[in-house]
């Protein structure tokens, strides 16, 4: 049971509807479609009493066959039945054709405010949630919980189906329809049960399907790691118990679904038995026509499909209901990122302040403690630290990815919190170590932050960066394609591409994580040309990776564990012979063009 269950547990973010709250959701996205949805109710209602109207017609026949009048009635009866059951089909059709719409507008809107929920997350939320179990709750989510919406309009035809046959057997025989309703309670008790069961069991099959759909995501984003290590068979041993879990969970679904049939079936099969056996002996003894009995026996099949189907619909029932609740608890997830007012914050110049922040990941375990760093308007800053030292994190605060959780950050005096920060954002250049490109053409791609930008103002982007020679080197120039994720482009030049979109969005304070991978001679030379122009007359963060960045920055800003253990410019750090130096022997040092192995070492002082 325990490995049944691994890794099904609800997300952070999960919480659990009760039912009224959950169904007057799902109604609030019903109520524009009252117009098509009175359609369908009109629909159900006439296609009932068509269907019902059969088994009645027939049983009328059946008296009319014992009391030798069937000469007279029998035509009318023949059209009569005819006429049902075409009018039946007709309603059916149109019921069919109208919730069909219903339901599809239903889901695209659920889909959009799903799509838009996910997109409004903070990207702490993409730390912490595999992109497979989002997009399992956008995609096969809202498709469970179409499912219920159809299922809802047939279980209300059904029931009003169950109606008039009830209504028709107490027409014709009290006691015998007592009888059959004396069964009512004991299927309304099993399908209650079931209920409970079936809610557990699907929420945990649909979570154990988002755990595949996760793996196989993450599998696909690291393919060529993967393969490049030849450890196609730890992927494979990593996939097949988290499908086996599924086929697992699923199977035990439907066995808990399956098992509800057969005693709802037993408890219909001994009602029948005992009709046959009343009703005959009433026949017998004169108390019922033969027409009547007829129609109680149909009646009786007419009344359990229904029942036992409503006993079954809860299994999908469920299925779509705790599928909705995945989709409701996504939309309705707290930001963790939290303004407190929305100040316009004008041009920035760009002056960064922390102050006694603290910061982690994981609140009981801050990466920085009472933090304070005070980076002025147009300074370029280069973070240098070993890894983990808090470098990148350092960045993520001032793009207010995350959420810190004591002290302030203040830009331009003004704390970050009480800032409109898609107006700040708008002002923050943030380049990642791997730029990410869209498909699309290069020209798409630096035109990205200003999709309004003219042809002439990509173009002078792109030759302000670098010379402008890299374009010319394109196939196409501007106008190359990508491809996917630009892959059909080298590191270098989407590097060179990232630094253009820079020059487009023309913001105040420029973040950027440099690439560690290294890149031919001239394309390191057009890089670092790029950056000089889109850096100058900006704040810039910088988390160095390059000698020749950091032997240009205004001041080096030294991390470890959290804490600015050294700052200064290059020269003056090296001459320190302190934890610089330390950084320099390990990562730069080796960089120098005057490099020989085992050479350039700065001696560190021994402090
Ligand atoms: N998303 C995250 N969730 C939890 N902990 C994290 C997360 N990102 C970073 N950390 C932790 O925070 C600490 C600082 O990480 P950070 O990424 O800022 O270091 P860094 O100096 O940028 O390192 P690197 O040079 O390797 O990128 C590390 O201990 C790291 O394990």
């Amino acid at each position: 049971m325990g490995f049944l269950m691994d890794g099904l547990d609800a997300e952070d973010y999960d919480r659990a509807y009760n039912d009224r709250d959950l169904l007057r959701r799902i109604l609030s996205y019903f109520r524009p479609k009252l117009g098509a949805m009175f359609v369908v109710a009109s629909m159900i209602v006439l296609g009932s009493v068509s269907q019902a109207a059969v088994p009645l017609l027939v049983s009328l026949a059946v008296d009319a066959l014992a009391d030798g009048t069937i000469a007279e009635v029998g035509l009318h009866l023949v059209g009569g039945t005819l006429l049902a059951g075409v009018l039946g089909w007709g309603f059916n059709f149109v019921r069919q054709w109208q919730s069909a719409r219903v339901t599809g507008d239903v889901v695209l809107r659920l889909r959009e405010d799903a799509f838009d929920a996910v997109l409004a997350r903070d990207l702490s939320f993409y730390d912490e949630t595999p992109s497979g179990r989002i997009v399992s709750r956008v995609t096969s989510d809202t498709d469970d919980f179409a499912t219920v919406s159809t299922l809802t309009m047939d279980l209300i035809s059904q029931v009003l189906m169950v109606g008039f046959v009830t209504a028709l057997l107490f027409l014709r025989s009290v006691e015998l329809a007592l009888l059959t309703m004396l069964v009512v309670p004991i299927v309304v008790c099993i399908a209650l049960l079931f209920r409970r069961l079936a809610r557990a069991s699907t929420r945990h099959a649909q979570r154990s399907l988002s755990r595949v759909n996760a793996n196989l995501q993450e599998t696909m984003g690291g393919i060529a790691v993967a393969k490049n290590f030849r450890q196609e068979q730890q992927v494979y041993d990593e996939f097949r118990p988290i499908n086996r879990q599924s086929y697992r969970v699923t199977l035990r679904q439907g066995f808990v679904f399956s098992a509800v049939f057969p005693v709802l079936f037993l408890v219909a099969g001994l009602a029948t038995v005992a009709l046959v056996q009343l009703g005959g002996t009433a026949v017998i003894g004169g108390g019922l026509s033969a027409g009547d009995w007829y129609l109680f026996l149909q009646g009786v099949a007419l009344f359990w499909l229904p029942l036992t189907s409503i006993a079954a619909f809860w299994s999908q029932f469920q299925q779509g209901l705790s599928a909705s609740e995945r989709v409701f608890a996504l939309i309705d997830a707290e930001p963790r990122v939290v303004q407190t007012g929305a100040q316009d914050p004008g041009r920035l110049a760009g002056r960064i302040e922390f102050r006694d922040l603290t910061f982690g990941y994981d609140p009981g375990n801050p990466v920085l403690r009472d933090f304070n760093l005070l980076i002025e308007a147009g300074e370029t800053v280069a973070l240098v630290g070993h890894t983990g030292a808090g470098k990148s994190t350092l960045s993520k605060l001032i793009t207010r990815f995350y959420e810190f959780q004591q002290g302030s950050l203040l830009i331009d005096g003004h704390d970050i919190r009480g800032l409109d920060l898609p107006a700040y954002r708008r002002q923050i250049g943030a380049v990642p170590q791997a730029p990410f490109l869209f498909s699309g053409t290069v020209a798409d791609n630096i035109r990205y932050p200003r999709p309004e930008a003219s042809d002439d103002d990509v173009l002078a982007a792109a030759s302000a960066v670098g010379g402008g020679d890299w374009v010319d080197a394109l196939p196409h120039g501007l106008r190359t394609d990508v491809g996917e994720h630009g892959r059909a482009l080298s590191m270098g030049q989407r590097q060179l591409v990232a630094l253009a979109r820079l020059l487009i969005q023309d913001p105040a304070i420029v973040v950027l994580d440099e690439a560690t991978a290294s890149v031919d001679p001239l394309t390191e030379a057009q890089i670092q040309e790029g950056l000089d122009v889109v850096l100058a007359g900006r704040t810039s963060i910088v988390i160095a990776h390059r000698l020749s960045t950091i032997e240009h920055v205004d001041r080096i800003i030294v991390l470890d564990h959290g804490r600015i253990v050294e700052e200064g410019d290059h020269p003056t750090l090296l001459a320190r012979g302190g934890r610089y130096c330390q950084v320099y022997n390990t990562y730069f040092r080796h960089q120098s063009p005057h490099y020989r192995a085992g050479t350039g070492f700065v001696p560190v002082s021994s402090s």
